[in-house]
C-alpha cells in the first residue's frame, strides 16, 4: 500500500469514527447529513460522504475523495453528497480541516424560531468555552440562512455568513453545518451547538 493511500486511510478512519459517534446520537434521520474531512490543501481534496446512504451504517463505500470543484478524484460509481458545495465553500473560506452537517429536531426548531432575525446568540452557558471563548460573559452567535433548493445558491448564502468567530451556520428548517480545524474540533463545536439548542428549546417550553 502506498504512502498516499495510508495517509488517506487515516482520514477515512477518523471520519468513519466521527460518523459512528454522530449516528449513536441519532443525528442522521432518513439518510440526512453529510460529513467531510480535508486530505490536502494544495490542491484542495477532501473525503466526503457518498450521497443518499444511511449514514448509520459503516461500509467501504461511505466516502469518496473529491477535488476543489466537488468532483470525484477517482473513477467511482459513488455520487458525492448533494451538499458537497457547502463543504467546498467552507474549505475555501476558512482554515477548516473537517465539516459536519446534521439535521436534528432541535436545530430545525431553533432555525425556524429565529430564522426571521437571521441569527441567534447564546450567553451565560459554560459550554460556550467549547468554542474557545473564555471571557466571563462570553457569547456565541450562529447565523441562520434560508434553505434554497438551488445548492450553489445555498452554498453562496452559507459562504456569505462566514466571518471570523463564526463556527457554524443554521439552514432554516434543514439543519446545521459546522466546521473545525480538525475532526475533534468540528465534533466539539457540533455537540456544543446542539447542547445550546436543546437547552434553549427546553427552557422555552418550561418557562412559557
Ligand atoms: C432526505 S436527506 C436530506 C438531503 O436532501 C440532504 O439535506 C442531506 O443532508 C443528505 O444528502 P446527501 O446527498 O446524502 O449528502
Ligand atoms: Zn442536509
Amino acid at each position: 500500500m502506498s504512502v498516499t493511500i495510508d495517509h488517506q486511510n487515516n482520514y477515512w478512519n477518523e471520519l468513519a469514527d466521527i460518523k459512528d459517534e454522530l449516528a449513536a446520537r441519532d443525528w442522521f434521520p432518513g439518510t440526512s447529513g453529510n460529513l467531510s474531512i480535508k486530505v490536502s490543501d494544495d490542491p484542495l481534496t477532501f473525503l466526503v460522504t457518498a450521497s443518499g446512504k444511511d449514514k448509520r451504517k459503516r461500509t467501504d463505500e461511505d466516502f469518496l475523495l473529491v477535488d476543489s470543484d466537488g468532483h470525484p478524484v477517482e473513477i467511482t460509481n459513488l455520487k458525492p453528497s448533494a451538499e458537497t458545495v457547502l463543504h467546498q465553500r467552507i474549505y475555501q473560506k476558512t482554515d477548516a480541516g473537517c465539516s459536519l452537517h446534521v439535521h436534528t429536531v432541535d436545530n430545525n426548531v431553533i432555525s425556524d424560531l429565529y430564522g426571521d432575525q437571521g441569527s441567534i446568540t447564546f450567553q451565560n452557558q459554560e459550554l460556550i468555552k467549547a468554542f474557545n471563548i473564555w471571557e466571563e460573559d462570553g457569547k456565541i452567535t450562529i447565523p441562520i440562512v434560508e434553505n434554497y433548493a438551488d445548492l450553489p445558491r445555498l452554498g453562496d448564502a452559507v459562504a456569505d455568513k462566514i466571518t471570523p468567530g463564526i463556527h457554524g451556520i443554521l439552514i432554516r428548517n434543514h439543519g446545521i453545518t459546522v466546521w473545525g480545524r480538525n475532526g475533534f474540533e468540528a465534533k466539539r463545536h457540533l455537540e456544543a451547538f446542539e447542547f445550546l439548542f436543546s437547552y434553549h428549546v427546553k427552557m422555552r417550553l418550561l418557562t412559557k
